[in-house]
């Protein structure tokens, strides 16, 4: 395997202590499942003490100067820091069922392999080589517009994000948003409650729903809500890689 792609010591370990059963039925249910204490205060600070660490990333983005909001990311470059690429190659063959029987759901062809690193290979010979593990850093005022992460032809169709902050010690506001657009139906907001060291998996772009005739399509987005007072850091884990 890829050695920027192995999965760290004990992130498998940590993976097995969850069900996965009741995560999968959450994701089929909502779009989105939380991982509570997923990392250790420790950790969380140590990632998010890395963002001022300019040889680690690709690149910063001031996300008012795009469009995207207030506040500030970075994706980090080649080769991930161990807990991230450990986290990154160990929940993926969690979630690949999951997307695979999403993709038979909706009437999506593509099927994922069951080991990141062949999923990976397959983003890379599409041009997708650059990685898109990020950190997000927030101040007072601070917020992330409705998005989705797309970037390029190969998409996961889930993503992970970790707060690595504590609301009420650290900031407050700054809530974890997603919203789902149902076919002509008005959009629907889910809050989740996030504490320091907590994941959320949620669905990238769009998810399967059950409907009385057959499944539909529902598309959805996520953001966070204003950060009221403080500072916020996220570790922000994309299974595809960008162009
Ligand atoms: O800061 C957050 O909680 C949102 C992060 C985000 O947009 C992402 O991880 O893709
Ligand atoms: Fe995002």
């Amino acid at each position: 395997m890829n050695a920027q792609l192995r999965p760290g010591p004990d992130t498998g370990a940590r993976l097995q202590a969850y069900d996965w059963v009741r995560i999968g039925d959450e994701l089929d249910a909502h779009g989105c499942a939380m991982l509570e204490a997923l990392l250790s205060p420790p950790e969380c600070a140590k990632l998010a003490s890395m963002y001022a660490d300019d040889g680690r990333f690709r690149n910063r983005v001031l996300m008012a100067r795009h469009g995207f909001g207030r506040g500030e990311y970075r994706y980090f470059d080649y080769p991930l820091p161990e807990l991230v690429a450990g986290l990154r190659g160990a929940v993926y063959p969690r979630l690949a069922p999951i997307a695979n029987r999403w993709n038979t759901s909706m009437g999506l062809a593509v099927r994922y392999p069951a080991a990141h690193a062949e999923f990976i290979e397959r983003c890379h010979a599409a041009g997708q080589r650059r990685p898109t593990p990020l950190l997000l850093q927030y101040g007072t005022g601070d917020y992330n517009c409705l998005h989705q992460d797309l970037y390029g032809e190969h998409v996961f169709p889930l993503q992970l994000a970790i707060l690595l902050s504590e609301p009420g010690r650290d900031f407050s506001g700054g809530e974890f948003v997603l919203t789902e657009q149902r076919p002509r139906m008005q959009s629907r907001a889910d809050v989740v409650p996030l504490r320091q060291g907590d994941a959320v998996l949620f669905a990238v772009h769009q998810r399967p729903v059950q409907g009385t005739r057959g499944s539909y399509r529902v598309n959805m987005r996520h953001g966070v809500s204003r950060v009221r007072n403080g500072h916020r850091h996220t570790l922000g884990i994309i299974f595809h890689d960008a162009t």
